[in-house]
């Protein structure tokens, strides 16, 4: 017999109820919001979770000590030295949040337009790194590979005439991948988007020995307007000449973002990401069901501070705005998320038990 949503199609025009009905009420034979009617039947049926293992924590690191500098365009959100760093990373720690993501604040005088102090293995990236590794070992650290934190000029690679260099780039990237893995870094993230970079840096990795250390490529990275107050926390905002849409992708393209992913997968990378997150969650989506391989989003600054400001504004609930962001890139198919949300979810999904 055809069945058509759960009733025999030969019966469909025949009333269910013929006589009996309340008045007005609609012969309904599926009812899907039986499985709403109480938190407990909501609970059954619910397809994700969010879980604190899904999160890592992207921190602002700064030179000093005992110091922490708001950063203005993310309310909520701060820079810290070194020692304070490892404050958060405890704090990560009792949250179980399993992953902290560094990024750097360097000095206007250390920054040159090779981007050197990127390789130097006493940079705060590389500092940080040691010194939380000493106190809590047992907490992952992800550690950005580009040079935009370092250059004067704000671009992620070596520049001449106007023009980013890919090869050059990669050689100084890989050199900057092995000061931080050899600082104690434990997953390497290049964020730079040149071409082949996952293949040298791993081959670096492997002729030192550090063949343990992960590979998360920003695989499908967009030029977005949605880094803006990123720039702000590192301070190559005011400074950055032009834009990136030489190496970073074109927000109209997501076939090219399997390509993307395709190519970082066969060059070596252990996990990939999709950036930003919430305007990208398509990406998310068909990069997850293609290659099902550990795939994550970045949460980026822009998308922190529309929730944020908003918040503050009394526009919209915070604390809900957060967690129902965060669980969308579960629905999309993510393995885990990283979001400047971090600390407060994990304090709420605690709290919840
Ligand atoms: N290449 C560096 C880098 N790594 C992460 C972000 C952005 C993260 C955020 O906005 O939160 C950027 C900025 C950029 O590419 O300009
Ligand atoms: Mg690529």
């Amino acid at each position: 017999m055809a069945i058509k949503y759960g009733r025999p199609i030969e019966l469909r025009e025949v009333s269910r109820h013929e006589g009996t009905m309340v008045p007005h009420a609609l012969d309904l034979t599926v009812r899907p919001r039986r499985n709403r009617k109480a938190e407990w039947a909501r609970r059954m049926v619910r397809e994700n979770v969010l879980t604190t293992d899904d999160l890592i924590w992207p921190l602002f690191l700064i030179d000093g000590n005992n110091k922490r500098e708001q950063v203005a365009s993310m309310p909520g959100v701060e820079r810290l030295s070194v020692d304070q760093a490892v404050r958060e990373a405890e704090r990560a720690m009792k949250l179980t949040i399993p992953c902290i993501a560094l990024f750097p604040y360097t000095d206007p005088s250390l920054r040159d337009e090779e981007g050197s102090e990127a390789t130097n293995p006493n940079n705060l990236v590389c500092q940080a790194v040691r010194a939380i590794k000493k106190e809590f070992p047992d907490i992952g650290l992800l550690c950005d590979v580009a040079l935009d934190p370092f250059t004067s000029h704000g671009h992620d690679g070596l520049i001449s005439d106007g023009r980013i260099l890919n090869d050059e780039t990669v050689a100084v990237l890989v050199r900057q991948a092995l000061v931080q893995a050899e600082a104690g870094c434990d997953i390497i993230a290049p964020s730079d988007m040149m071409d082949g970079r996952v293949a040298a840096i791993r081959e670096g990795l492997d002729r030192s020995g550090l063949s343990d250390v992960q590979i998360m490529a920003y695989a499908a990275k967009y030029a977005s307007a949605f880094y803006g107050p990123f720039r702000d926390a590192i301070g190559s905002a005011k400074t950055l000449t032009g834009d990136k849409r030489t190496y970073q992708m074109d927000s109209a393209n997501s076939d090219e973002a399997l390509r993307e992913v395709e190519l970082d997968i066969a060059e070596g990378a252990d996990m990939v990401m999709v950036k930003p997150g919430m305007p990208y969650l398509d990406v998310v989506r068909r990069v997850k069901d293609t290659f099902a391989m550990p795939t994550f989003a970045y949460q980026v600054s822009g998308e922190y501070a529309m929730i944020a400001a908003a918040a503050n504004n009394g526009w919209l609930d915070g604390e809900r705005a957060m967690m129902e962001s965060l669980l969308a890139f579960k629905r999309a198919g993510a393995d885990g998320v990283l979001s400047y949300f971090a600390p407060k979810a994990a304090e709420k999904l605690r709290a919840q038990g």
